[in-house]
């Protein structure tokens, strides 16, 4: 919590009347998510925004071939833009038995507003989600099969495109309940999951190069600040004005004047809504192993 901390007094610096409060939440365990969801309900009576920005890339492996390869093909802005063919990762299985990136980048977020339902969908008031998605989601790399991508290589883009997809679904389902939910892409930004792809001092000595970049592709957004752009411009919308099957981009121009524009996703809705029932069917499973696992654990200890 020493960063939240810390996040919460550079805050309040900058807006001393605001009410910044903190709480723990690991995305990537759904006992966590289910303490954390109750302390919310326990706390609040009403949701306006949920920005749901969790995300991880664990082990990512750059395919120094084809970027080479990519280069020199009529393919290279595209390559830039949505690093396709150049990124895997490997994953591993979390303390729940679902992969990790899977849990984290969707699963998670999942359960966080199935529990945060009552708070999320006042008939009478609407509220949002934001979810940070990226330009790497790719249709091609998701399985209805295999929905946490425990037989691929690329599980950062499979979820990401599914929480492309959950999002449509939730628009379709709940829209009518006052609940709204959209999709961003913050552009490539330098932060830890960059410097995990590469080392920090590698991206500082291409830095010159990547501003040339810039003016090619403005997904090169660089800095946390610009890749938060679409995440500001869509609180500033009203929600039914919004497209639910777009993305919305942060983007930068080559003088560095930041923008968001709208991309339309490459999703339908019945694959959508069997992803959406799918995650329902999952989340029963995995509740049911929470309280089995609790009473087991409750049982021992009125044992000891
Ligand atoms: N950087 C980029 O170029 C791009 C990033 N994105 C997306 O942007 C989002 C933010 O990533 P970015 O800032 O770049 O990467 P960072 O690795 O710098 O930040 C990741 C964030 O996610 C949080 N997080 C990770 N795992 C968990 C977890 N299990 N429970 C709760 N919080 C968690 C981290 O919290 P903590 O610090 O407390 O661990 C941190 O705030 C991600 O969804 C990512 O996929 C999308 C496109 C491009
Ligand atoms: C000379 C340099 C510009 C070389 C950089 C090559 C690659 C490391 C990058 C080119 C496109 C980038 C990219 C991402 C990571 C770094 C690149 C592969 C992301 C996958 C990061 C996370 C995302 O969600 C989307 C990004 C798309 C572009």
């Amino acid at each position: 919590m020493q960063r939240a901390e810390a996040a919460r007094s550079a805050l309040l610096t900058s807006h001393p009347d605001a009410h910044v409060d903190l709480l723990h939440l690991d995305v990537g365990s759904a006992q966590s998510v289910l303490a954390a969801a109750q302390e919310v309900k326990a706390r609040y009576n009403r949701i306006d925004f949920l920005y749901l920005n969790a995300g991880i890339m664990p082990n990512p492996q750059l395919n120094v071939k084809a970027f080479f390869k990519g280069l020199f093909s009529r393919n290279v802005i595209n390559m830039f833009a949505t690093a396709e063919g150049l990124l895997t990762q490997q994953d591993l299985l979390n303390s729940d038995g679902l992969q990790e990136v899977f849990a984290t980048n969707l699963f998670g977020h999942f359960l966080l507003i199935r529990e945060l339902e009552p708070l999320l969908c006042e008939a009478d008031h609407a509220s949002r989600i934001v979810w940070t998605s990226s330009s790497n989601a790719r249709r091609s790399a998701f399985s209805m099969e295999d929905i946490q991508h425990r037989n691929g290589t690329e599980p950062y883009s499979s979820s990401k495109y599914a929480s492309d997809m959950l999002s449509l679904a939730l628009n379709r389902d709940k829209n009518s309940q006052g609940l709204f939910s959209s999709v961003i892409c913050p552009g490539l930004v330098m932060t830890n999951l960059t410097y995990g792809i590469l080392p920090s001092f590698f991206w500082t000595i291409i830095m010159p190069i990547m501003w040339l970049i810039r003016i090619f592709t403005n997904t090169f957004t660089l800095t946390p600040y610009n890749g938060a752009e679409a995440l500001h411009w869509l609180f500033l919308q009203k929600p039914e004005s919004l497209d639910p099957r777009a993305k919305y981009h942060s983007l930068t121009s080559g003088l560095g004047t930041n923008y968001t524009q709208p991309h339309p996703m490459d999703i339908d809705e019945g694959m959508s809504e069997d992803l959406y029932s799918e995650l329902l069917d999952l989340e029963k499973v995995v509740r049911k192993t929470l309280s089995e696992r609790n009473a087991d654990k409750e049982a021992n200890g009125q044992r000891e």
